[in-house]
């Protein structure tokens, strides 16, 4: 798709709370780029992705429109957005092996050779044959980054939205992360959405930058 609607619209979006206007945004990602968005702490950067993810806490007030290529989701429970996103933390299920983090992001359905054949087959792709079996606290936290992306992406997003995620890896794990996540982003052709508080991850992500509240 390539028309006017494909990617992330945010129209007139506005986030308020107790009648104060937080975050206002109008604005679209094209699939396949990246908008940073910078800005101080506490200023909503965090609250716009939870207003996209459908993960908005009650205290906030939304107005108007979330589309994601062309699909209005701005009322739609979460799991029918088809949002990605990626936080600091990599978040896996520690009580899961890394093959079962995996498999989690599979949509539901085929049989149990075929999704143990498609976790070894992206565990391959991020170079990390023959872990399916471990535990996620045995990995190192670049092994960690690279399982949650991957349990992401195979849950077939059609928007990639990422909160500061590469900032608990030292630099040149970062630098690495980093890039594997905007090549996949890329090859997806996934709109992406990135909070950072860094200046290199903007400059890396090579799209258009927004500071909220200046
Ligand atoms: N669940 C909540 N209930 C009440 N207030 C909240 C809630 N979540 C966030 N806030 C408030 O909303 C404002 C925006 O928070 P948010 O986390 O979006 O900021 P941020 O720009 O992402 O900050 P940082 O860069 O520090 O992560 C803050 O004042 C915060 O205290």
């Amino acid at each position: 798709m390539d028309d006017h609607t494909a990617g992330l619209v945010l129209d007139h979006v506005e986030i308020r709370q107790a009648g104060q206007v937080l975050v206002q945004l109008n604005h679209r990602v094209k699939p396949g780029e990246v908008l940073t968005l910078m800005g101080p702490s506490g200023i909503g950067k965090s609250t716009l992705l939870s207003a996209i993810t459908g993960a908005l806490a009650p205290v906030f007030e939304l107005s108007g429109r979330i589309l994601l290529n062309g699909r209005d989701i701005t009322e739609l429970p979460p799991h029918q957005r088809h949002t990605g996103i990626l936080f600091q933390d990599p978040l896996l299920f520690p009580h899961m092996s890394v093959g079962a983090n995996l498999a989690f992001g599979l949509a539901p359905g085929g049989s149990r050779q075929n999704r143990q054949a498609r976790v070894e087959e992206v565990l391959a792709e991020v170079g990390l044959e023959g872990y399916a079996s471990r535990d996620p606290d045995t990995l190192s936290g670049g092994q960690r980054a690279r399982v949650a992306l991957m349990r992401m992406l195979l849950s077939d997003p059609q928007a990639l939205l990422l909160d500061e995620p590469f900032s608990g890896l030292d630099a040149s794990l970062r630098t690495k992360v980093r890039n594997l996540v905007f090549e996949r982003a890329k090859a997806c052709d996934l709109p992406v959405l990135m909070v950072t508080h860094d200046a290199e991850d903007a400059k890396a992500a090579g799209g258009e930058v927004i500071t909220l509240g200046v």
